[in-house]
């Protein structure tokens, strides 16, 4: 495969302007392990029994790391990135003139996503339907005849109307603080070497309200998937989530990428 040269120069400080548009582009300036051939993917059933018994960690800290995929499968998926497209919509900057962050951007997945992920995502979301199934509401507005309405879905409906995004970031990248328009429960599948590809970047919940005491949960490993509950904390505390400043690692460029569930 070719590698564009402007991605392999990518870099979230320098050259921001001049690179892609397109998954192919950002999955080749992903990861070393990029190019590798793909792997048979793994049954849903198999997915599903690298998740917890319950859910009672996830509920009681917000956050819950599970090593969802090996070191080839998460080859596999960067692979079959590599021939998918993002939505027709830009993707969103993170940047300070944007006012969210810097270095980054969001992208919408098209529908259907290749098939790894796409049992990665069926995968999680069969699991939070069985553990908090009446927790996973969404609150949507649509418009219907004419007039703005809020819709609210719960359970399987809320998950299955979600997006996926392919998320990254350079040296330099932050996400503030922020809380995104979707369901309580969202996922983060982490598709860069942590300590190779960059180092910080640590993901974290926050309290919405004072005294605004933050929880990080950083990614060990690649292939790791992170389900977080990006709004409700125990009784009424509210959360934020955000990611602190990625550094680099002992590769030479530094970038961050993930797939996220349920946006
Ligand atoms: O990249 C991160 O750690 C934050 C991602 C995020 O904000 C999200 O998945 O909604
Ligand atoms: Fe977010």
């Amino acid at each position: 495969m070719m590698v564009p040269q402007s991605c392999l120069m990518w870099d979230g400080k320098e050259g921001w302007e001049s690179v892609y548009r397109s998954v192919p582009d950002l999955v080749v300036a992903t990861c070393t392990a990029a190019l590798a051939a793909e792997i048979a993917p793994p049954s849903l059933k198999a997915l599903y029994t690298r998740f917890p018994d319950n859910a009672a960690d996830l509920l009681r800290d917000g956050a819950l790391l599970v090593q969802l995929l090996n070191p080839a499968e998460v080859s596999t998926v960067l692979h079959q990135l590599s021939t998918q497209k993002t939505d027709k919509k830009a993707p969103r900057r993170l940047d300070h003139s944007q006012g969210n962050g810097y270095a980054g951007e969001y992208a919408d997945l098209t529908k259907p996503l290749p098939d790894l992920l796409q049992r990665c995502q069926d995968a999680a979301r069969k699991w939070l339907i069985d553990h908090a199934g009446p927790l996973c509401e969404v609150k949507r507005k649509e418009t219907r005849g004419g007039t703005d309405v809020t819709v609210t879905m719960s359970g399987k409906d809320a998950l299955d109307k979600s997006k996926a995004l392919l998320l990254r970031y350079g040296l330099g990248g932050i996400n503030f603080a922020h809380r995104d328009s979707c369901g309580d429960f969202q996922a983060l599948l982490l598709l860069s070497q942590p300590g190779v590809d960059y180092t910080g970047g640590e993901f974290y919940l926050a309290d919405a309200n004072p005294p605004f005491e933050t929880q990080p949960f950083p990614f060990a490993a690649a292939g790791e998937l992170l389900l977080f509950r990006g709004r409700q904390g125990h009784g009424a505390v509210e959360w934020k989530h955000g990611m602190q400043e990625v550094k680099a690692g002992s590769a030479k460029v530094t970038r961050r990428v993930a797939v996220g569930f349920f946006q």
